[in-house]
């Protein structure tokens, strides 16, 4: 049965402020490369989505002694040839990192594992990361040659490639920098356009050497990790919505703290100051490897703009929110060379366009992107779906406060993968 939730109305403005919830990408890494170094390994303000916790589980079942409590992670690393062969499927439930991300240690372990996921996951294609690895020596199996899950892997002696990636893919780059660490040689991955490097820094922080020259990235084999304390900092990706809902909505300042501002991930910062968005960057500290910042964001009058090339990938999971940000512009916003989006956990082209056209936004979808011709006139309200995508549902909410009539989502709960608290963070910030 399908589950609908009323949205809230239209809203007389936002104010206050919040404390954004921990980086999936990097709570995600924090357990993965904790269960593989030894010692024990603290991860704090570990996001608690289903995503990050589809990863602990995946570990438990490798025999990985995994302590949680609130956003407070312990992972009793045993080193790599501590990894047990798993008596259960590894279930990645809808998460794409830790399915890709997983392979790479699975590829080069000593045991036999079975993975599975969602029906999201089962669309989603697994031979940019199976095809590399098998380069290395690894034995996958799965339902279309190894392109799909479920997947099976029997783990095997690898040795290095200089692997020359066709996407801009931080997954597909970790999943081969984490075989790398297994394989005789040196492993290399070059990529056409930067991914975000949370892979790199945290292995430096877990005592491995990781070179980068470019856009390549290498790895000797045969490190071993050394057991480290993670505070992870807040998603930017989360705070994305709050940074677009703060700029579209009006009578609107909000402030959002601990916001991770790694340059490969703040590609959404350069749309909202490109397209005139009242923003302010406070606080700028590091903490731990990673650089952190205060976000204060202003109702403000915004303007159309073109956003491709090598920006997409600093962006990528933001573009459903930007979409919404494109519709409250003067002018024409066009966004381009972002084919990735056919391939999250939906289509995103498809979902983005569909649900806000039926919102009353002048959107039309292209091969690699989408065209938004914007105004300030208020969207009208219907029944709109998340389809299961947790970025879909949380552009919906947003686009909610600004539309007249109410707005049922279909799929609310899909929220949860990344952001299990944001309805609670729309209510504290909302004036009515
Ligand atoms: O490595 C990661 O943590 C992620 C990489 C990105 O995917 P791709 O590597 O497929 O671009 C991003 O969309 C995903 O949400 C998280
Ligand atoms: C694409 C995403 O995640 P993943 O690939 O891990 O499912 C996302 O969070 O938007």
């Amino acid at each position: 049965m399908k589950t609908i939730k009323k949205l809230p109305q239209k809203v007389k403005g936002l104010e206050g402020s919040i404390i954004i919830p921990g980086d999936k990408s990097i709570s995600h890494r924090g357990v993965m490369f904790g269960s593989i170094a030894e010692g024990k390994t603290l991860v704090k303000n570990f996001l608690t989505g289903e995503d990050c916790l589809s990863t602990i589980d995946c570990f438990r079942k490798m025999g990985v002694e995994i302590n949680l409590k609130d956003d407070l992670v312990e992972v009793e690393g045993k080193g790599f040839d501590g990894l047990k062969e798993p008596e259960e499927i590894l279930d990645v439930g809808n998460s794409g990192t830790t399915t890709r991300l997983i392979l790479g240690i699975l590829s080069g372990s000593n045991f036999h594992s079975c993975l599975i996921g969602d029906e999201s996951i089962g669309k989603r294609p697994m031979n940019r990361v199976t095809s590399p690895l098998r380069m290395m020596g690894a034995k996958i199996d799965g339902r279309k040659e190894g392109g799909f899950t479920p997947l099976a892997v029997r783990g095997n002696p690898l040795k290095a490639i200089e692997y020359v990636s066709p996407v801009a893919s931080a997954q597909v780059k970790s999943a081969v920098l984490l075989a790398g660490l297994r394989a005789e040689g040196v492993t290399s991955v070059s990529e056409p356009a930067k991914s975000r490097d949370h892979t790199e820094r945290m292995l430096r922080a877990f005592g491995c050497e990781v070179e980068e020259s470019g856009l390549t990235v290498s790895i000797k084999g045969g490190q071993t990790l050394k057991s480290t304390e993670i505070i992870v900092p807040g998603d930017i990706s989360s705070a994305a919505f709050f940074l677009v809902a703060g700029a579209i909505t009006q009578n609107s300042s909000i402030t959002l703290k601990n916001v991770g501002m790694n340059p490969t991930r703040t590609g959404i910062i350069d749309v909202l100051q490109n397209m005139g968005a009242m923003l302010s960057i406070e606080n700028e500290r590091i903490v731990n490897f990673e650089p952190v910042a205060d976000l204060t964001i202003t109702s403000s009058n915004l303007k159309g703009i073109e956003i491709s090339g090598d920006l997409i990938p600093r962006l990528i999971d933001e573009i459903p929110i930007i979409a919404l940000l494109a519709s409250q512009a003067n002018g024409v916003t066009v966004i381009k060379d972002a084919s990735e989006l056919k391939v999250k956990e939906t289509n995103r082209i498809d979902t983005v366009v569909d649900e806000l056209t039926k919102l009353g936004v002048n959107i039309q979808s292209t091969d690699d992107g989408m065209i938004i011709t914007g105004s300030k006139t208020p969207l009208s309200g219907n029944q709109v779906s998340s389809y299961g995508d947790h970025r879909i549902g949380m552009m919906l909410a947003i686009a909610s406060l600004i539309t007249n009539g109410d707005i049922n989502l279909e799929n609310p709960e899909a929220i949860a993968v990344s952001y299990p608290n944001f309805f609670n963070h729309l209510e504290q910030l909302s004036k009515f």
